[in-house]
């Protein structure tokens, strides 16, 4: 695949995020107009209840709402459909340039919103690096949980809390209780940590009682935004067992404002790793599960002039697809819905400038790392911005997520 070339000349350099190839879904909005679906190309975006008005899509109504739902539910045949339309109507050379134009917007003025309905929140566990860090740490074995081999681990989370890039967060009050304290205590965490994901859209759902297969579980994911699974370490510590992490991830789950639509990253479609135990058949699948996305974490502390990169790995580091991780949710019984947001789970590779957590990079705190700033950091401060990246390099072209961006505010006094 290489780049194919729009009348948007800003989508035909070879690092712009939002190349043809690309053409990420988002919802938008112009001063105080109402939000509304968008079609990111170069540093545009294609009004989409407007270009659906003026005859250019034949989609019905499906857009002119504040999320993407409404296409999800249509299935994957109405996806290729739109997609191969939007990309006649802004290649090079498309008989509807002239009627399409004033129905591109510039990205810079716009405001961007959540993409879609999140319908329910799952969060996984299935990256081998974190997980044997995690145990390393917390529990003092790099050992696997005897499951992990065989079960994508996943714990059912909060979609109330999930929030668009750019959403402040405060930090979260909690219970918590150190090793050596009588009692436990409440107040701010002191060990606010991020978590670097991917988050799989579901756009079909399957109904209760109805098992699906690995394959079909692909079929119905819609797309992919980068997610940072915030976690308070302190709060999580003292909670979590035996029911898994609750308050200690639940004050918010940040992604980026664009689905990257499964479609656009097919040609980085990377395979599992080598199974060290054999699954078990309902877990088989024909069709490459990863994707091959570089990704980034920075962190700029208020007041600083530039951000500092943290870690770099890639998606294909995973144990674990969401096609499995899917299939897995559902065979019991579990109905998955239209809007379901399933998290990779932390996404480590084997060195410490491939961690995606700051509990790994500090290793709990034992080992403070430098900012360019020349400040030390173990976990997050108050006023730090944090911020995801992520993009698949093709041949000629980039396909990027946009930023996954949030600055931490000090917690709010409580009790008042
Ligand atoms: O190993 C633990 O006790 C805790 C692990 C996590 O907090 C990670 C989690 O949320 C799942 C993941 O993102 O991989
Ligand atoms: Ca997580
Ligand atoms: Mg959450």
């Amino acid at each position: 695949m290489t780049l194919i070339k729009s009348w948007v000349t800003s989508a035909n350099d070879a690092d712009h995020p939002f190349p043809l190839n690309n053409l990420p879904y988002g919802v938008f909005s112009i001063g105080d107009d109402e939000p509304r679906c968008g079609v990111a190309i170069g540093d545009m975006i294609l009004d989409m209840p407007a270009a659906q008005d003026a005859g250019l899509l034949g989609f019905g109504d499906a857009f002119d709402v504040p999320y993407w739902n409404d296409l999800m539910d249509m299935g994957p045949v109405a996806w290729t459909t739109l997609r191969a339309r939007l990309t006649d109507l802004l290649a090079e050379g498309s008989k509807d340039q002239t009627t399409a134009t004033p129905f591109l917007v510039p990205q810079s003025v716009a405001t961007l919103h959540m993409p879609l309905a999140v319908s329910e929140y799952t969060d996984f566990y299935a990256g081998m690096q974190h997980a044997k860090n995690m145990g390393a740490i917390l529990r003092g074995s790099p050992d696997l949980p005897a499951n992990w081999l065989h079960i994508p681990v996943g714990y059912n989370g909060r979609a109330s809390s999930v929030v668009v890039s750019g959403t402040d967060i405060h930090r979260p009050n909690g219970q918590m209780k150190a090793p050596d304290a009588d009692m436990p205590s409440f107040g701010p965490t002191k060990r606010l940590d991020i978590e670097l994901e991917l988050g799989a859209i579901v756009g079909t759902g399957c109904d209760m009682g109805t098992p699906i297969t690995v394959d079909q579980a692909d079929e119905m994911i819609f797309g992919y935004v980068l997610l940072n699974d915030w976690s308070a370490r302190d709060i999580q510590g003292w909670e979590y067992q035996p029911l898994g992490p609750f308050q200690g991830k639940a004050f918010g789950t940040t992604i980026s404002p664009w689905i990257v639509t499964a479609e656009a990253l097919s040609p980085f479609r990377a395979p599992t790793p080598v199974r060290e135990k054999q699954l078990l058949p309902y877990l088989n699948s024909t069709k490459d599960g990863l994707y091959d996305i570089e990704l980034e974490v920075l962190m700029q502390p208020a007041g600083a002039e530039t951000a500092t990169s943290l870690s770099k790995t890639n998606y294909n580091r995973m144990y674990y697809s969401a096609s499995e991780q899917l299939c897995h949710h559902a065979v019991g019984g579990c109905g998955m819905s239209s809007g379901d947001l399933l998290g990779s789970g932390t996404i480590s590779g084997p060195t410490p400038d491939e961690y995606g957590s700051l509990m790994e990079k500090s290793w709990a705190g034992r080992e403070p790392f430098k900012l360019d700033t020349g400040e030390t950091r173990s976990f997050i401060e108050d006023g730090d911005t944090l911020t995801l990246r992520g993009a698949a390099r093709g041949d000629g072209y980039t396909i990027a997520f946009g930023d996954c961006t949030t600055t931490i505010l000090p917690a709010h006094k409580f009790p008042v």
